[in-house]
């Protein structure tokens, strides 16, 4: 469980500001809370969110990765979520790189819980999960995803508004019953030598999900705003979720969604020497889609000839590539495109901004 009395963020480092989003405002509809959330999500990609109400079931998640961490290392190792681009299960330090030769590894691990297995339990959708994980599944897990989804939703559903959509078409690509997402508890621990402590333990990435809702208690996380050619830190506030766009949402929105670049190196400050968990929701649409601009964004696609919103790949399967080729062991699929490790280029200067 990550320590209730941690050293504060330092405040010599520099930070980027992202605007204070009001879940409460946005459920009750307050129009202008939702151009706020807007102009966030077509800016930088990033908000922050508070009276979110998920802090008790998020802290519930803490423990359960806790507790499930504790576990022997073997049996973690039981659960190993493999090469072949499925990413439930646990992921060990080092199967990731967090650059682009594949030459220096990650030291994070990994528990990713599929929403299917939670809501589906006791049945098993997709894989079975450590003991501790399963003996949370009912009152831990799946309330948490629920809260996710709950927030994820409102979410899509104003931008499915402001993008012009057919009504509730950005929910049915996500529709809760059909198979795809999953969740992720994470734990770095403190870098093991002073020098490490610049080092990515995630390395630059966008996110391969439509929106993430992030919990963290400690600095770390980092983001490269457009524009700008260096890092700045996100600071954790307490009771405020960090959300994001993730690939898929620019995608279907024909880039006018921002899915931003981050990555995580360790806590500065007194911060470094402790432990730091982090735990996200990804919400994913389902397996079937296929994943390309939605028609009434053709005309922003038209706009931007550059760039390459067309996958030709359903969601299962893009994802899946995009999980084996983060995997120091994995085997790039046949007409894959070249392997970057992390999304370090941006995406206006490559051709196919979301085959990574
Ligand atoms: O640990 C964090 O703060 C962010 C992790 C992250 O970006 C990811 O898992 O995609
Ligand atoms: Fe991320």
């Amino acid at each position: 469980m990550p320590s209730t009395t941690l050293p504060p963020f330092p405040d010599n480092v520099r930070t980027h500001p992202f605007l204070i989003i009001d879940y409460e405002l946005i459920k009750a509809g307050d129009k202008d809370e939702e151009n706020r959330l807007w102009k966030a999500a077509t800016t930088i990609g990033f908000w922050y969110l508070k009276n979110h109400g998920a802090d008790q079931e998020g802290s519930d998640m803490f423990d359960m990765g806790a507790e499930t961490m504790a576990l022997p290392f073997e049996e973690r190792m039981k659960f190993e979520q493999g090469d072949e681009g499925q990413s439930f299960g646990y992921k060990k330090a080092g199967a990731n790189a967090v650059d682009a030769a594949g030459i220096n590894l990650d030291t994070s691990e990994f528990l990713n819980v599929s929403k299917d297995d939670a809501l589906a339990c006791p049945q098993v959708v997709h894989r079975t999960y450590p003991s501790t994980i399963n003996a949370r599944m009912e009152n831990t897990i799946a309330p948490f995803v629920r809260k996710a989804l709950g927030v994820n939703y409102a979410v899509l559903n104003i931008f499915n508004e402001k993008l012009g959509l057919p009504q509730g078409t950005l929910e049915r690509l996500h529709a809760v019953d059909e198979h795809s997402s999953s969740e992720r508890c994470i734990r770095n621990p403190p870098p093991q030598v002073k020098e490490a402590a610049e080092n990515p333990v995630i390395g630059a990435h966008t996110d391969f999900s439509s929106l993430s809702f992030l919990h963290n208690r400690l600095g770390g996380l980092q983001v490269m705003p457009p524009g700008h050619d260096e890092w700045s830190y996100v600071q954790p506030i307490p009771g405020h979720a960090i959300c994001n766009v993730g690939d898929v949402l620019s995608l279907f929105s024909g880039g006018i969604l921002q899915s931003n670049l981050h990555r995580v190196i360790p806590p500065s400050g007194a911060q470094v020497e402790y432990e730091r968990w982090t735990l996200i929701f990804f919400t994913r649409p389902g397996n079937s889609g296929v994943l390309r601009a939605l028609v009434l964004i053709a005309e922003a696609v038209k706009k931007q000839p550059d760039r390459n919103f067309k996958t030709d790949s359903t969601a299962a399967a893009w994802f899946t590539r995009r999980v084996k080729n983060y995997r120091v062991n994995g085997t790039r699929d046949i007409g894959c495109e070249p392997r970057p490790r992390t999304t370090l280029r941006r995406w206006s200067s490559h051709s196919v901004p979301f085959g990574s």
